[in-house]
């Protein structure tokens, strides 16, 4: 087999199934680190499926490279959901203000808005059937085989979402949000074409699940790791105290110059990194090389963030907290000097990357700032 000079487990080269288990299991990330620890940099991880664990990668597997094909999303795991078309999300654009002009209200009770609670449903539904796509040919009967109240749950989900969106196409409102430039789109244009409602409805989907769990999962890291180190707790306040005196001071563009503070949330994004999975693509036509590797096509590739975050490769004491390593160099303590802060790409790189990264910074600067000088 092309990848046989590979290392991994033998097992799991031979068959999808230990990796499936795995994945159902939870446990994927864990065994990846045990893998990469006992096989090196590049591991075979199943018969078409080699994870990579190097800095490279990001930009081999991820960017636009001349001369090169691109790699696709591979389509096990890029497939929406319930049979909505494939959201259309590309676009730099619309990222300018916040999707839907109206609140989920989880704050107002302390209570989960249904959407909220049906969440987690969504995100185990997405596991279990891509599980299922590994295996084509029993696929349709895999399907059958998940949980009723899961796909039930994970319907609800989608009805929630469509039901907001609904409600905002009817009532409109009052300041420019998300779903604006998208109304144009509704529209037909000179040729004809336009932007179905099950084109908005999926695009929705995938941007209102993208920019809620990521960031809160992120901003629970930065409050867990504060509070289980009150000296860098103290130090970040210190900090926050001379620019602001009071919380009712923060700003979102006063946070942008307060190198500890993005410290902080950038340490928050390396140890608690809330995109878990790989970031799975393939290789196109014709094969290409991946960090000096040549790599037949239709080959599964990807970077495995968790592993690469916890790498004593590129971060010195790789599992501490320690927000100083991200400091601007001539504030670094000596023994980080040497690390390689690029290897942290939580926001993947090149032109599938995250859409929302300057909405999340700014919540996440405002939030930390204010709740720190609050409390
Ligand atoms: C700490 C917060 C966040 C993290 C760590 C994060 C991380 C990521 C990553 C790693 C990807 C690439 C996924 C891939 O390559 O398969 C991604 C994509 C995406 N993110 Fe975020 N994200 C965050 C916040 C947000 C926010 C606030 C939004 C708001 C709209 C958002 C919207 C999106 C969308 C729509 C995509 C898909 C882009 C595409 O398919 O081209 N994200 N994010």
């Amino acid at each position: 087999h092309p990848l046989s000079k590979h290392p991994g487990p033998r097992l799991w080269a031979a068959s999808r199934i230990p990796y499936v288990v795995s994945l159902l299991r939870g446990t994927l990330n864990e065994d990846m680190l045990g893998f990469h620890l006992k096989y090196g940099d590049i591991v075979r991880l199943a018969p078409n499926e080699l994870s990579f664990a190097v800095e490279e990668g990001w930009r081999d597997i991820y960017m636009h490279r001349p001369g090169h094909k691109e790699t696709q999303k591979d389509k096990v795991w890029y497939i929406a959901p319930n049979d909505m078309p494939q959201n259309i999300v590309t676009t730099m654009d619309i990222i300018s203000d916040l999707a839907l002009g109206e609140s989920f209200h989880c704050l107002d009770g302390s209570t989960y808005h249904p959407w909220v609670r049906t969440l987690f449903y969504f995100f185990k539904g997405m596991i279990i059937v891509a599980a299922a796509r590994f295996f084509p040919a029993t696929e349709f009967l895999l399907q059958r085989l998940i949980p009723v109240h899961i796909l039930e749950r994970q319907r609800q989900h989608t009805e929630f979402t469509n039901e907001k969106i609904a409600q905002r196409l009817e009532f409109g409102t009052s300041r420019p949000d998300l779903i604006t430039p998208f109304l144009k789109a509704m529209e037909k244009d000179k040729t004809g074409d336009k932007m179905s409602l099950g084109e908005i409805q999926s695009t929705f989907a995938i941007i209102l699940v993208a920019g809620s769990e990521t960031t809160a999962t992120t901003l629970l890291g930065v409050f867990y790791k504060l509070a289980s180190h009150p000296e860098k707790q103290t130090k970040l306040w210190t900090e926050l105290e001379k620019r602001f005196a009071h919380a009712e001071n923060v700003t979102v563009n006063g946070t942008k110059e307060i190198p500890y503070l993005d410290a902080v949330i950038n340490e928050a994004l390396r140890l608690c990194f809330a995109v878990p999975g790989g970031l799975p693509r393939v290789v196109p036509e014709g094969g290409d090389t991946y960090a000096g590797h040549h790599v037949p096509e239709g080959t599964s590739i990807s970077i495995r963030p968790y592993v690469v975050f916890h790498s004593s490769t590129y971060f010195h004491k790789a599992w501490d907290y320690v927000p100083e390593r991200w400091l601007p160099a001539d504030q670094r303590p000596k023994e980080h000097a040497a690390d390689r802060l690029a290897a942290c790409q939580p926001f993947n790189v090149g032109p599938t990357n995250c859409i929302g990264k300057p909405l999340a910074w700014a919540e996440m600067r405002l939030l930390v700032a204010k709740i720190i000088l609050t409390f």
